[in-house]
């Protein structure tokens, strides 16, 4: 991405040419990309071949009504903001362009300064939402520490310190819920690329056709339902990260296009032939084998090594015992505040119990247990009862239909085993009779 890209992207439409060669240089000297257009007709082309973060939109262009403009302009792109560039005598309608989604005003003759000042404020507006996803991520993030006591933790976390720094791309392996979302989110804020965002795309939540237009966007009526235009993850993450969750269920059709845009870093919207680009770095998570999927077919072995520059495995749970109870302080602390419980901290054998766990279901299945026990804790110390481990059901035990379970026990165990004996996410959501976004909620829910 080139600076002025960064800086923001920005359309004039005005019919006067000297007030857009005027404004183009003011506007141009601070590093921003601009664009000009001198009637409706010009602007709607230009929105439909570029992305524009701010337009400033003459309110009298000729014949044609700037708020009209204004209408069109904003379903082809609803996220530009629109400042109504208006005479002097002309305020009150301005007042109405802000009642119809204009985001503020400038009353021409209007000085340089003045002309900057807006373009920043609505520039910092236009980021202002997503630094607050950012931001809301930092501070969940706040409760996930990249420090660890366990020698086969601190060897992954120093080689992803080191890689954090380089653009390379990075695929993390790890059995499910061992913290591998977590792990890119704090490669994410170690490398340069912190102040953008970490977009996060969960593969088996889509099939192929809304996973493409999801991470490359669609022009509006690109296909049946497209009734908006979208940017798309690509064009949100620029100058940021992509988080490809779960990568091993990215539909085997789109691949090509995913691996295009990794090497070329050039993709297309749909229904949209224009070619654009974003500067992203990539990161993917699963806890499938993709060799062996790439060796039957089911992932491709070209897009598998553009995927896995770096590989970091994170070790599971059971292997990391010296972090067990750091983490188990921590998520109770976390949780008795949340619920305004008394529970401070563990028996001796609560503490045992934790440690001789063996964590199948890895950091989730433990921040869970130690969610439930300090709902039901009463006392100052979580005992053993109060984790309910013993009770979780054991492979050769699966409970039965008539049992005296409650719904979510049964739909989990149920949910557990058909997952089991599925070869793929999209077979066991098609043995459960729901979609695979339904199974990937479901899965996160009961921690499987
Ligand atoms: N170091 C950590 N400190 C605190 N919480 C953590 C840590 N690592 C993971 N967690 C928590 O454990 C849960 C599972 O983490 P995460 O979703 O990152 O795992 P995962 O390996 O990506 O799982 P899956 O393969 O199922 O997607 C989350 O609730 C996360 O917040």
């Amino acid at each position: 991405m080139d600076a002025t890209q960064s800086n923001g992207r920005i359309l004039l439409v005005d019919d006067e040419p000297a007030i857009l060669r005027t404004f183009r240089y003011c506007l141009e000297d601070e590093g921003y990309l601009v664009a000009t257009a001198s009637n409706g007709m010009q602007a709607e082309s230009v929105l439909h071949s570029q992305v524009f973060d701010l337009c400033f939109l003459d309110l009298r262009l000729g014949e044609e009504n700037g708020l009209d403009v204004m209408a069109r302009m904003r379903t082809i792109a609803p996220w530009m903001r629109v400042v109504m560039v208006t005479a002097h005598s002309a305020v009150d309608t301005a007042v109405d362009a802000m009642q119809a989604g204009a985001a503020d005003y400038l009353v021409k003759p209007c000085s340089p300064d003045q002309l900057r000042m807006s373009a920043a404020k609505q520039l910092e507006a236009r980021q202002m939402a997503a630094r607050l996803e950012t931001l809301e991520e930092e501070v969940r993030q706040a409760r996930v520490s990249g420090d660890s006591q366990s020698p086969a933790m601190m060897t992954v976390l120093e080689t992803a310190r080191q890689v954090a720094g380089t653009d390379a791309n990075i695929l993390i392996l790890g059995e499910s819920g061992t913290g591998k979302g977590e792990l890119a989110r704090l490669i994410h804020g170690w490398s340069r690329r912190a102040k953008k965002e970490c977009v996060t795309i969960n593969c088996p939540s889509l099939n192929a056709e809304l996973m493409e237009s999801e991470l490359f966007g669609h022009t509006k009526g690109a296909f049946t339902g497209a009734s908006e235009s979208t940017l798309g993850r690509v064009s949100q993450a620029d100058g940021g990260t992509l988080f490809l969750d779960e990568i091993g269920d990215f539909p085997l059709t789109l691949q090509p296009k995913l691996l295009r845009f990794i090497q070329d870093k050039e993709y297309e919207r749909v229904g949209d032939p224009v070619t654009r680009h974003a500067d992203v770095r990539i990161l993917a998570a699963t806890n499938l084998d993709l060799t062996e999927m790439a060796k039957e077919g089911r992932f491709r072995e070209d897009l598998l090594y553009r995927l896995n520059v770096i590989t970091l495995t994170l070790p599971p749970l059971r292997e990391r015992t010296d972090d067990i109870l750091t983490l188990a302080d921590r998520f109770l602390a976390g949780f008795v505040k949340e619920y305004a419980r008394p529970a401070r901290g563990f028996s001796e054998a609560a503490q045992n119990a934790l440690l001789n766990h063996g964590w199948p279901g890895n950091i989730r299945e433990l921040r869970n247990v130690i969610e439930r026990a300090s709902i039901i804790c009463n006392e100052e110390r979580v005992d053993v009862a109060h984790l309910g481990l013993g009770a979780e059901p054991e492979d050769n035990a699966a409970p039965r239909v008539g049992a005296s379970l409650s719904l979510d026990e049964l739909e989990k165990a149920h949910i557990a085993a058909v997952l089991a004996s599925s070869p793929t996410l999209e077979q066991a959501a098609r043995t459960l009779g729901i979609d695979a976004s339904t199974l990937y909620r479901k899965r996160k829910q009961f921690g499987l």
